[in-house]
């Protein structure tokens, strides 16, 4: 893997390599918890994937380990330090909870988008990782955990109620409710974890499953997810995918033959075009 730096961040890395995008977060001294810096760090980068048409997966990933300690972590969630009356407090003063910005571009990016778990997924990192769309985690070292409720900082939409649709109901509960630690083998087994895999090859797994995807053809793996997404959305998740569907039919030769009469000023002939 050649990865190329495509920008310096403070809180992140951001790299591409053929096709992939690697977004991790570089803050392991505080086991990558994110402060407002972190996820408008993270809105740019997500956002340049989106719009490079080079790059169809992007793996979410942290740096590490920690140099204080040696531990291994991908996300521990919001920066307790950086949290102020009303939400995260950032440079210019104001309360924010703008990691829910960077879960729904991670949910609506019409590309895929793994989590790379080499440690510790907590509280908002442990959100993070349920609403990539694949999650890859460290056998060594990856430990899951919901501490929402002992913070008071809860997450009431995808961390949560989606968690609960991918590990069924009585183990979300749990996982928000106990608030225990589950390894990378029990996260498996749960539903939440697509593979365990070992800690010195997760890195270079999560990039051949990027391999494999961007092998498919790129118009099916987004209406894949966007239709997978749809049910749970509602009428976002429609509106996701029905944009989509309108960008098809603009392809069509009807859709031609209506812009070009308005343009030309007559009425359009859709004559034959009632497909059967
Ligand atoms: C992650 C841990 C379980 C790891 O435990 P361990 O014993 O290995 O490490 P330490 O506790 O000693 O931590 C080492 C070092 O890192 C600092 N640190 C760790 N996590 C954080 C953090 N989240 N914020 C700030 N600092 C952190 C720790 O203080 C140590 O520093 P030293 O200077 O002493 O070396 C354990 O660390 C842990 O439980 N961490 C806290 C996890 C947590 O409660 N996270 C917040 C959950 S709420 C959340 O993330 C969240 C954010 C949002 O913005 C939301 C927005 C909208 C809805 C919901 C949101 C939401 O849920």
């Amino acid at each position: 893997m050649d990865w190329i730096t495509v920008k310096e961040y403070e809180d992140i890395t951001y790299k591409k390599c053929n096709g992939v995008a690697r977004i991790a977060f570089n803050r392991p001294n505080v086991r990558n918890a994110f402060r407002p810096k972190t996820t408008s760090e993270l809105l740019d980068a997500f956002h340049d994937a989106q719009e490079d048409t080079s790059i169809g997966v992007v793996l979410l990933s942290a740096e590490g380990p920690s140099t204080k300690d040696g531990v291994w972590s991908f996300c521990s969630g919001g920066d307790q330090k950086a949290r102020g009356h009303q939400g995260y407090v950032g440079e210019d003063g104001y309360h924010r909870l703008n990691i829910l910005d960077v879960q729904r571009l991670i949910r609506f990016m019409p590309k895929a988008v793994i989590a790379v778990v080499p440690g510790w997924a907590v509280g908002g990192g442990h959100s993070l990782h349920v609403v990539c769309d694949m999650t890859l985690a460290s056998k060594e070292h990856a430990i899951f955990k919901q501490t929402d409720a002992d913070v008071t900082s809860f997450d009431g939409g995808y961390g949560s109620a989606y968690l609960a649709k991918m590990v069924g109901q009585k183990k979300a509960r749990e996982i928000f409710f106990l608030g225990r630690n589950y390894s990378a083998q029990e996260a498996f087994e749960m539903g939440m974890v697509n593979a365990v895999v070992p800690h010195d090859e997760l890195e270079a797994t999560a990039y051949e499953w990027a391999q494999e995807i961007l092998a498919k053809s790129p118009t099916s793996i987004k209406m894949l997810k966007f239709a997978m997404n749809l049910t749970d959305d509602g009428m976002v998740g429609q509106q996701v995918f029905a944009g989509e569907a309108t960008r098809l039919a603009y392809m069509t030769e009807e859709a031609k033959e209506g812009r070009n009469a308005f343009l030309e000023k007559r009425k359009p002939n859709f004559e034959k075009k009632w497909l059967p």
